[in-house]
């Protein structure tokens, strides 16, 4: 486990070896059979690799998914169903099969596993964040598997990942993981969706990699559920927040951790960002618009000034104090997203006026910022 605010030591994919904690996530594609259900033999076939390097003295924790797949046989359901109830029936069967299945992989090789069950708010709140650390923190010291996945029975539309990449990525940050794994069932990101004649791209250091690649969401038949731009984002999200990410196949998972040239290597771009930041650029759904003059535009996205009433121009959106919403200039480009101070109905009283004119005419309160420095992510 790493010091606070500092960036792994695992600069480049031959140092994986090297990593004393590792997050490895596993799709929902590579644990089922083409006819649904989950594959004995490829389960089987992972946790062998996974464990050997458990036994090696790694700390690792398994974000898997699988228990809606793996419900859908005992409920007579053809296909992953698209309604949230039948979704949430489906994981509630299916998520104790899974850990029967995990439990008596990881026990032959005489490891123990425990069960970690997450919401959105279980890693974006800081008292449940603090909870999640602690628990999962205790289960890698007393050398246990923790095999988490999101608690997709009691998860509303609202609040819901959906896709346990950034799950991921979230929970690499929350552990303080020295990298993490993401696998699928194809070895690497490519410069095009499958079929579609692309290459594989080895190494994303900085977004101008990833431009003019072409990134699908499609999965095999339709189990996976965000395809690659999920686990590019989660990647990116990881690799932000100063832990660097591998995207290979399951097949792959052995070679990866050897520290091979496989798959498609994240590195890190600067230190650790407080998570309500990394939540804020890659999770929130924002609530409305703050429309910006030229010189707040240029304050804010300097990364170093909060932001004033006296720079905003224009309110869209319904939205309480303490909501996301996006800050974008004057042709609609959005700039950054932040934590708003004020709802959307205080703020049109506020616009183009100081905030010491504002705390004279309307009371104390009126002096803070509409968005806090602490609360801003340029993008
Ligand atoms: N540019 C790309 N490079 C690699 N894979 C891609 C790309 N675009 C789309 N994909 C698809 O993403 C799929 C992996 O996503 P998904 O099925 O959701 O996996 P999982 O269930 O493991 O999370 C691949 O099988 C592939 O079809
Ligand atoms: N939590 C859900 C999986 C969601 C998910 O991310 O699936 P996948 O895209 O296969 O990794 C489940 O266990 O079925």
């Amino acid at each position: 486990m790493r010091a606070n605010n500092m960036p792994s030591a695992v600069t480049d994919r031959s140092q994986l070896p090297q990593a004393g904690r590792i997050v490895v996530k596993v799709g929902s594609s590579s644990l089922t059979t083409v006819g649904g259900g989950i594959s004995e033999e490829a389960l089987g076939g992972l946790v062998d690799q996974l464990a050997a390097v458990r036994n090696a003295g790694v700390e690792l924790i398994l974000v898997s998914s699988g228990a809606i797949a793996a419900g859908l046989a005992p409920l007579g359901l053809a296909r992953r169903p698209r309604d949230l109830a039948r979704q949430q029936a489906a994981a509630s069967v299916g998520q104790g099969l899974l850990m029967a299945r995990y439990t008596q992989a990881f026990g032959a090789h005489g490891v123990t596993v425990g069960q970690v069950l997450l919401t959105a708010e279980d890693l974006i709140r800081r008292q449940q964040y603090a909870n999640a650390f602690r628990a999962l923190n205790r289960l890698l010291n007393l050398g246990v598997v923790p095999i988490v996945n999101e608690n997709d029975t009691v998860a509303t539309h609202e609040i819901r990942f959906g896709d346990n990449d950034r799950l991921a990525a979230l929970v690499a940050h929350l552990v303080k993981a020295d990298a993490l794994v993401l696998l699928s069932d194809i070895d690497s990101v490519y410069t095009g969706p499958p079929g579609e004649g692309g290459v594989r791209i080895p190494r994303v250091d900085s977004a101008t990699d990833l431009e003019g690649v072409r990134i699908g969401s499609a999965g095999k038949a339709g189990v996976g559920t965000g395809g690659m731009v999920t686990k590019v984002e989660a990647a990116t999200m990881a690799a932000e927040s100063g832990i660097p990410a591998l995207v290979t196949s399951t097949a792959n998972a052995a070679a990866a951790l050897a520290g091979e040239d496989v798959g498609t290597w994240f590195s890190t771009r600067g230190g650790r960002r407080p998570v309500r930041l990394l939540w804020l650029a890659h999770l929130a759904t924002t609530q409305g618009r703050l429309v910006l003059d030229d010189g707040a535009v240029a304050a804010v996205g300097s990364g170093l000034r909060s932001l004033l009433p006296a720079g905003i121009t224009g309110v869209d959106g319904d939205f309480e104090a303490g909501d996301p919403v996006e800050i974008a200039d004057r042709h609609g480009r959005v700039v950054a997203r932040g934590l708003v101070n004020y709802s959307a109905q205080e703020l049109p009283r506020m616009l183009g006026r100081s905030t010491h004119e504002l705390a004279l005419d309307l009371g104390p309160h009126y002096e803070r910022e509409v968005v806090h420095i602490d609360d801003l992510v340029v993008v």
